[in-house]
């Protein structure tokens, strides 16, 4: 899985955002990843799939030390980690179906068209599958996102600010769809600054909660 050991990380020479992080991701495992404006969740979250590479300290995923994979390593690692972005782009001059589809076709795999519409009807999209992504609502954006994150199968589903913009109601939904994911044995990582959104999830399933504070990664009380 992902695993980090004193892990530190600056965009510039000399600066430390992050430093200090020793976690491993537990396998099957829900978990949050709080913190306030700016702390560096987004950040956390791109050394994770190895957008950004640490500046400092230790780190795997699946056992393999990520900054030494090749270009083949970072895109095999790239198939077992789904993202779900803050700001989801989409090709707006595509349907929905192909936009989901879309890392397969990247990846030059053949699209399995059941497959496909099982995974649009799992996020209920099933009805939008021809429409265009501007014709999305907020909600059916986030789970179009969600269902494109998981198109590869991947063991690990990260997802930025997943509910940012959605009601309760609609930011409910896509935690559900994140639960059913999590049952089914992929380990979840959310970040979030909603503590409400936190404690509801924490009704129905033993969540991890990870806090960034003060630069460093804290595992946060029971109390959350
Ligand atoms: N590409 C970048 N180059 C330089 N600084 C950056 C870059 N991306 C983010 N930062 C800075 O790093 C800090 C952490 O940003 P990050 O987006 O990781 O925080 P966050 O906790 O996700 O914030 P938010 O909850 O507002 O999305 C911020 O001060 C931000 O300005």
């Amino acid at each position: 899985m992902i695993e980090m050991k004193d892990v530190g990380f600056g965009y510039h020479a000399g600066d430390r955002l992050l430093s200090g992080m020793t976690l491993s991701l537990q396998p099957g495992m829900f978990h949050f990843l709080t913190g306030p404006s700016g702390a560096g969740k987004t950040t956390f979250l791109r050394l994770c799939y190895a957008d950004l590479l640490p500046t400092e300290g230790q780190m795997t995923a699946f056992g393999q030390d990520l900054r030494s994979l090749s270009r083949d390593g970072i895109a095999g690692l790239r198939r077992r980690v789904g993202v779900v972005h803050q700001d989801t782009q989409f090709l707006d001059h595509l349907p929905v179906a192909e936009n989901v589809a879309l890392p397969l076709s990247i990846a030059g795999e053949q699209v399995d068209m059941q497959a496909l519409r099982d995974l649009l009807g799992w996020v209920q999209l099933a009805p939008h599958a021809r429409a265009m992504p501007p014709q999305l609502s907020g909600g059916e954006r986030q789970r179009a996102a969600l269902a494109r994150a998981v198109i590869l199968s991947p063991d690990v589903v990260l997802a930025d600010e997943p509910t940012g913009n959605l009601d309760w109601d609609m930011s409910m939904r896509l935690m559900q769809l994140l639960l059913e994911l999590n049952k089914s044995g992929k380990t979840v990582l959310v970040a979030t600054h909603d503590l409400n959104l936190i404690r509801a999830t924490k009704a129905q399933v033993a969540a991890r909660v990870l806090r960034i504070a003060g630069g460093t990664l804290h595992l946060a009380g029971a109390d959350l």
